[in-house]
């Protein structure tokens, strides 16, 4: 049942309680009640997905953030290697989590990526070979909205056969052509990947969205709706947990099996206990933030706030890890972009009302138009100089999303013109930051440093993306298309200028991993183990994009469910 209220819960005992209703806690939630002796708590912060429109309409994904009320909203400390920016850094606070708000671009990642894991956590069932079976179980290829045929574009024998929808865009816009004629005419500078998640994960392609029938797939409408009346689940909203507490004797291993939480600051906190495990699901700025409010984390630091050590572990909230995004602008010779569409309202209007009526048109379209994943040059001096950082030869350092309009990110859409953006993002990032305390108040922000752009390789990584954004719309499809750079990145000439007028354009794309990172068992470095327990305490469980190793050079929501669906296994095996 769904519950808005802690009034409402009948009992304060459960085998499993899951914290965090987002991508990971909701396909655990549906898959641990698959068992009808289990019997599961979900616990989440935010407010129900249901009936808000810019979640559901995908072309209004950008609409959900920042500063809304589905979402954390959380801003970055001083960027150090941005001009000192403060930077805007949502996460989804809603049923659903940062699935029903994200920007719906759907991608797994190379098999290199989890090999990668394998070898970094010691566990070969991090395997791609092992959790494939996971991807399968996941997601599912569906027709967009309009039923046209995508035949050529998409390879259906790499999708599964999983709750999560996916789909090409319905209703091709007057760039798709143009991004795929200039890969199959580039001579494999910029590869035609007829599928992104083929386990080669470099090339050009349309979008994959989590988007069935032109409304958007989240964990909650996917995944817990479905099963929302199974008897053995609750799912308690609009409560958030402030702490985990020790059920253990002083002589023994912490165990946190009591859950803390509150409607808000200055409600009465309440408790429910698992009998089996707690299970972390709050995300990659939640969990850390939770585990250290609960004296789990660096001793020193959490002394400083007085907090009591039960667990000390001083990676908890390090190695935060985001893929930095920016926006490459040009001027083009059209009268179709959506540029149209943001600034005329009645436009705006007659888009929604046509997805109102049968979830056709632009807005059942993810905002994205197309996507490409790339490799450095093979003689890149960043690479000599650096290393590579990626999982493989089949994984990119760089990443082009394509919009057929003006995406604002740091510059407003100016009131005419009409516009390509070319979104170059580093997908191999070096820079490490972290999560910390603000303060022992659960209710009070934890500081979030990504520390973008950091490294020499990073900087060295985006200047050859705005190079090759640059370099790929003076093909010939673009003929006539795309006329003169704009913007502050637009305008710079010389590497120095890229670079500078990126440390004023840098955003997020929104993928931060990594502050609970697994390492391998009995290293004196990480979190968690590769089974997801947490180290040093007994039943702990933390399941979320919190736990990866390492950031995959891919959109972070597949390999968040591919993370959950091993964990169900894991926890099921566990219990059985
Ligand atoms: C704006 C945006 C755009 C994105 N675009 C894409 C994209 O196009 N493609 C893609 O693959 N990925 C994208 N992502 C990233 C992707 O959505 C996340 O990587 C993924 O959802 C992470 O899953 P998670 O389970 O780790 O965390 P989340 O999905 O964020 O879930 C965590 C949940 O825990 C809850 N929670 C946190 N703290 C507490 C607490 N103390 N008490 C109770 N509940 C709590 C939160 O409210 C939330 O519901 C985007 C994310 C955002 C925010």
């Amino acid at each position: 049942a769904l519950l808005t209220d802690a009034s409402q819960l009948k009992k304060d005992n459960y085998d499993f309680v899951i914290v965090g209703a987002g991508a990971a806690g909701n396909a655990l939630a549906s898959r641990l009640t698959e068992n009808p002796s289990f019997s599961v708590l979900v616990i989440e912060a935010g407010v129900t997905d249901e009936g808000v429109v810019g979640i559901e309409v995908p072309f209004l994904a950008p609409t959900n953030t920042p500063m809304t009320a589905v979402s954390w909203n959380f801003t970055t400390v001083p960027q150090t290697s941005l001009d000192n920016r403060i930077l805007t850094y949502p996460r989804g606070r809603v049923l659903g989590g940062s699935s029903s708000i994200n920007f719906l671009v759907y991608t797994r990642g190379s098999n290199e990526e989890y090999d990668r894991w394998a070898e970094l956590t010691g566990d070969p069932g991090w395997q791609w070979s092992n959790v494939e079976q996971f991807y399968l179980k996941s997601s599912r290829l569906v027709p967009p909205s309009s039923g046209r045929s995508t035949a050529g574009m998409v390879n259906p024998a790499d999708h599964g056969f999983g709750p999560v929808e996916v789909s090409l865009p319905g209703f091709p816009s007057e760039i798709d052509n143009r991004i795929i004629d200039t890969a199959k005419q580039s001579n494999g500078l910029f590869p035609f990947s007829l599928d992104l998640q083929s386990g080669n994960a470099l090339g050009v392609s349309l979008p994959q969205n989590a988007v069935g029938n032109g409304t958007r797939s989240s964990s909650a409408t996917a995944y817990l709706r479905p099963v929302l009346n199974r008897s053995n689940l609750d799912v308690l909203i609009q409560t958030t947990v402030t702490r985990l507490i020790n059920t253990s004797g002083a002589k023994e291993k912490p165990s946190f099996k009591k859950v803390e939480f509150a409607a808000n600051s200055t409600a009465k906190r309440s408790t429910v206990t698992a009998s089996k495990e707690v299970i972390l699901s709050a995300g990659a700025i939640g969990t850390p933030q939770i585990l250290m409010l609960s004296g789990v984390g660096d001793e020193k630091a959490l002394k400083t706030l007085g907090i009591n050590t039960l667990v000390n572990l001083p990676d908890v909230g390090q190695n935060l890890q985001d893929h930095p995004i920016m926006s490459n602008y040009f001027f083009v010779n059209s009268n179709n972009t959506f540029d149209n569409v943001l600034r005329n309202t009645s436009i705006l209007n007659a888009d929604l009302a046509l997805w109102m009526e049968n979830h056709t048109g632009l807005f059942s379209d993810g905002p994205a138009n197309g996507v490409a994943f790339l490799r450095m040059p093979s003689n890149s001096s960043a690479i000599k100089e650096f290393g590579d950082p990626t999982a493989g030869p089949l994984s990119a350092h760089i990443e082009l999303v394509f919009a057929d309009g003006f995406a604002a990110t740091t510059t407003p859409q100016p009131p005419t013109g009409q516009f390509l953006t070319i979104n170059s993002a580093v997908v191999s990032p070096t820079s490490r930051g972290s999560v910390t305390l603000n303060s022992s108040d659960p209710f009070v922000f934890p500081n979030i440093d990504p520390n973008f752009f950091a490294t020499t390789f990073d900087q060295q990584v985006m200047l050859q993306a705005v190079k090759f954004s640059r370099q790929f719309v003076q093909a010939q499809p673009w003929a006539g298309f795309v006329q003169n750079r704009t913007g502050p990145v637009g305008d710079a000439e010389t590497d120095d200028d890229i670079i500078a007028a990126s440390r004023q354009a840098i955003v997020t794309i929104f993928h931060p991993t990594s502050t609970a990172r697994m390492s391998p068992v009995g290293a004196n470095f990480g979190v968690v183990d590769p089974d997801l327990l947490l180290k040093g305490a007994d039943g702990l469980r933390v399941v979320d994009a919190s736990i990866f190793p390492i950031i995959p050079a891919a959109h972070t929501v597949a390999p968040t469910y591919i993370v959950a669906e091993r964990a169900a296994e894991l926890i099921k095996e566990a219990w059985s």
